[in-house]
């Protein structure tokens, strides 16, 4: 059965490269069921207001509570005959970090919903409705530490890293396996033709044929690349033999 995913913004638009590549590919293979809902759409007012002043004062709009509790209601009963229930995912500057690891674990999940909150964000009341009324997992989630202007972009990532790791939205499957963050260290270097370009050349070993040292020499060059740009990924279980994290 499809993976599904439900994204409910005021800029639905937003989401439309949702049809393009990769992920519009895996619509039409139903492998992912993508539908964007507009928040608008469940307000009652002549200007359609989604937003208001927050209690005790402070710059900034809230995100009103009641068009939220309307929309993940529509949501909910969209043909939903198992009854299953979706995990909402929130995007937010205080939410756990999005990692490769919690990609995974969304991957294997039947069906995602993302709010994407804009202004300064949901009143805390949508929060404890979807989880202790509706029953809903909830998870604050973090692209970066960095404000946006809103969930959307955070969606979009969000929604990239997830459906390309669902069966079969990749053609080949090892294209996943040699992946930076996949064993906590960055991606050695790439190369290909011509081996001699602009009086730069590939190095030799990769051209040797001698694939231990080729995997010798890959493994050195993620451990010194990790060591340069992300020592905080770099802990004892990369060490080498002498438990040395120097990188020669
Ligand atoms: O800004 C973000 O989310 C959009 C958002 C949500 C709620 C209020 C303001 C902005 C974000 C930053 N890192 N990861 C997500």
């Amino acid at each position: 059965p499809a993976m599904r995913l439900d994204v409910v913004s005021i800029f639905p638009d937003y989401l439309a490269p949702l049809e393009l590549s990769l992920i519009g590919k895996a619509r039409e293979d139903g492998l992912l069921d993508v539908r964007v809902h507009d928040l608008r759409d469940f307000t009652h007012d002549r200007h359609r207001t989604v937003d208001d002043t927050p209690y005790g004062g402070g710059a900034g709009m809230v995100m009103k509570p009641q068009p939220w509790s309307e929309a993940l209601d529509h949501v909910l009963a969209l043909d939903n005959p198992s009854g299953a229930r979706p995990h909402l995912v929130v995007p937010g500057p205080g939410g756990q970090p999005f990692t490769q690891a919690l990609a995974r674990q969304l991957a294997l999940e039947p069906w995602l919903a993302f709010a994407c909150g804009r202004y300064e964000g949901i009143d805390e009341r949508v929060y404890d409705h979807a989880r202790e009324d509706l029953g809903l997992e909830v998870s604050v989630v973090s692209l970066g530490d960095y404000v946006l202007n809103g969930g959307e972009v955070a969606v979009l990532a969000m929604v990239e890293a997830i459906g390309r790791l669902v069966p079969g939205v990749i053609g080949n499957a090892e294209s996943l396996v040699e992946e930076s963050h996949e064993d906590g260290l960055l991606e050695y270097p790439i190369y290909t033709k011509p081996s001699s370009w602009n009086g730069r050349e590939v190095p030799p070993v990769l051209l040797s044929g001698n694939h231990g040292a080729i995997a010798a020499w890959r493994h050195e060059q993620r451990l010194a690349r990790t060591a340069a740009r992300r020592p905080d990924l770099l802990h004892a279980s990369h060490a080498g033999p002498h438990g040395d994290l120097e990188i020669s």
